[in-house]
């Protein structure tokens, strides 16, 4: 992939423990493109993440992404599955963090962060406590914290997994609409088929012992996806060979 944003090469990564997470996984993700790692639990999905995220050194093989050619940038964001804001701070000054850091006054900072919170839903509630919102709107501050520094890569660890059916589909729309309103490559690891496909053009389908990615599925249903298109018989049979896949590499 010559326009590759993210690469790894025959990525090993053994822990100190000795436990061998990834052995020979290689994957690329372009840049603007929005690919989800899906695969069982323990198949190494995080630990992809910490090395896109320049978080986590290889054993061996090469990893090359944003995080690692600039480390002094914040062109990467990072979504947990827990919002992990700052409890004493408000909306504001949490979605202000990576920009002060960077050093940014709050003053400079002001525009962009009372754009993305309007963007949001969370024009109303930029003085809000964390303690004072649902999971839900958590989330969407935590979103908002990655997505200031206009980063070239988003990284989300299963951010919606903790919520409730409805408020997930809310986000995963949500999260669309902010994909296409400011390009960046989002990788997505998640445990569900049904978010893979919704979301994703690509999914790498991982298995484990050793950790690497066994499968490619291409999602090539074009973006914005209309709302019928959960519902759809498309959808459907997507869910269904991505599923296939996800058997397949667990068996392996
Ligand atoms: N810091 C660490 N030290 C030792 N072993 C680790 C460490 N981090 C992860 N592991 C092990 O590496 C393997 C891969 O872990 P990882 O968290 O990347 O998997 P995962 O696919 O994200 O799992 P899950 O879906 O359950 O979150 C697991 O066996 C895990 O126990």
């Amino acid at each position: 992939m010559p326009d590759a944003l993210i690469s790894l090469s025959s990525v090993d990564k053994r822990f100190a423990s000795g436990t061998v997470a990834l052995q020979s996984a290689s994957l690329e993700v372009r840049a603007g493109e929005f690919v989800s790692l899906l695969g069982p639990s323990g198949c190494g999905k995080s630990t992809v993440l910490r090395l896109v995220a320049g978080l986590d050194q290889p054993t061996a093989g090469r990893v090359d992404t944003p995080a690692w050619r600039d480390p002094g940038q914040a062109r990467t964001g990072f979504v947990f599955q827990d919002a992990t804001l700052l409890p004493w701070a408000d909306v504001f000054d949490n979605v202000w963090l990576p920009l002060r850091l960077a050093g940014v006054s709050r003053a400079e900072a002001a525009p962009r962060i009372g754009a993305l919170l309007a963007s949001m839903g969370l024009a109303d509630f930029a003085h809000a406590m964390p303690s004072e919102l649902s999971g839900g709107m958590k989330m969407r501050v935590a979103i908002a914290r990655a997505r200031v520094t206009q980063p070239e890569a988003l990284l989300m660890d299963e951010p919606f997994a903790a919520l409730d059916e409805i408020t997930r589909q809310r986000l995963n729309a949500e999260l669309l609409e902010a994909w296409q309103a400011e390009p960046m490559a989002v990788m997505f690891v998640t445990h569900s088929v049904v978010e893979a496909v919704y979301l994703s053009q690509r999914v790498l389908v991982m298995g484990a012992r050793p950790g690497r990615i066994v499968d490619v599925v291409e999602i090539d249903e074009p973006h914005p996806r209309p709302p019928g298109f959960r519902t759809s018989p498309r959808f459907a049979e997507l869910c269904r060979r991505l599923s296939d896949a996800l058997e397949a590499a667990t068996a392996a």
